[in-house]
């Protein structure tokens, strides 16, 4: 029996696998600077997160029908269903198509159709959550959550991604006040690269659900204290911190110390195609580092469960079932 788990952290973007998008680019007539599978693999060097941006939107321009983004999602999710995933919440960037001329209901409803065909073949549940740029003016955000939200667009909340050092919450203020006033859930990356006080300003300013990352929220033990707290739940990405440089080597990262510190983490996998694996690969690579028991494990898995904008009746389910895993061995 695998580890029942939730993945909170999943840019579908970021599933693209280098085959799938050399197949793509010629399905659809487009031209990218590396041609070869030997080229755009060695593109995969990463010294930061602006280095991995540039190429993460560079490769999603393959992208053009409705079909291609429900076969990437379907692809995605049996991939999830191999690692233990029992529900998503999948991220997309609405600005990253828009400007490429997509039409985001057509990009939207491909994505439903690929979780539903997950829910039916793997009985995976999900969310769907629309992240905005912040390295974008505010008011694309805005332009595009009130069409989300007259079109009646179907996304269950929204996110804030991209660059993040230079580019505080505060700016995004009224976005996340108008999600919330839609009934949306909130969440945003903060302490990725950025520092603690953007974690802080997620909080008070957007009044977010989690903090996606969150790891430098270390270098304030006030902070610290009240994540404890108010159980804020962490989306924590091991091998996306070692592969954009946060931390240097698995050995370094902190996982092993929020979780000692009472931090409500849980493991996920951010980019997958582009940070060397899925989730099961990064729960390897901790379990493996920190020589993390079943318990430490059970732990994680609660916290995702937990931390999921799954209704009470459906965590109580899952998390019956992250005890029976426990009780399996
Ligand atoms: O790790 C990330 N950080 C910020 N933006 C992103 N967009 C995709 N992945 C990421
Ligand atoms: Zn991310």
């Amino acid at each position: 029996m695998k580890l029942p788990v939730a993945e909170l952290h999943i840019h579908l973007e970021g599933t693209l696998e280098p085959e799938t998008i050399l197949r793509l680019a010629g399905q659809n007539n487009i031209e990218l600077p590396w041609p070869s599978l030997e080229e755009l693999r060695a593109q995969y060097n990463f010294s930061n997160l602006q280095s991995f941006l540039d190429l993460f939107y560079a490769n999603m321009a393959v992208l053009r029908t409705a079909a291609d983004f429900q076969e990437i999602t379907t692809a995605y999710l049996l991939r999830a269903h191999e690692s233990g995933v029992r529900h998503v919440e999948l991220f997309f960037d609405p600005q990253a198509h828009l400007e490429r001329g997509l039409i985001l209901a057509e990009v939207i409803a491909g994505i439903r159709a690929g979780l539903d065909e997950g829910l039916a073949r793997w009985g995976i549940t999900h969310r769907l959550i629309a992240c905005f740029w912040r390295h974008a003016p505010a008011e694309s955000a805005m332009e595009i959550l009130r069409t989300l939200v007259q079109e009646k667009h179907a996304i269950d909340g929204i996110g804030l991604d991209s660059s993040e050092l230079g580019y505080p919450p505060i700016l995004f203020q009224e976005v996340f006040a108008y999600a919330r006033e839609n009934g949306l859930h909130v969440v945003a990356h903060a302490g990725e690269e950025g520092p603690a006080e953007y974690i802080v300003q997620a909080i008070d300013l957007l009044k977010v659900e989690r903090i996606d990352h969150g790891i430098r929220c270390l270098e304030d033990p006030a902070l610290v204290q009240r994540l404890v707290a108010e159980q804020m739940p962490l989306t924590v990405c091991p091998l996306s911190n070692v592969r954009l440089r946060a931390v240097d080597t698995i050995a370094d990262h902190p996982l092993r110390q929020m979780l000692d510190l009472g931090l409500k983490v849980s493991i996920h996998s951010d980019d997958p195609a582009y940070f060397g694996g899925y989730l099961d690969a990064n729960f390897a690579a901790v379990i493996g580092q920190f020589d993390l028991s079943r318990e430490d494990q059970a732990v994680l898995a609660r916290n995702s469960v937990e931390g999921s904008f799954l209704d009470a009746p459906a965590k109580a389910m899952l998390l019956a079932e992250v005890n029976a895993w426990l009780g399996s061995h």
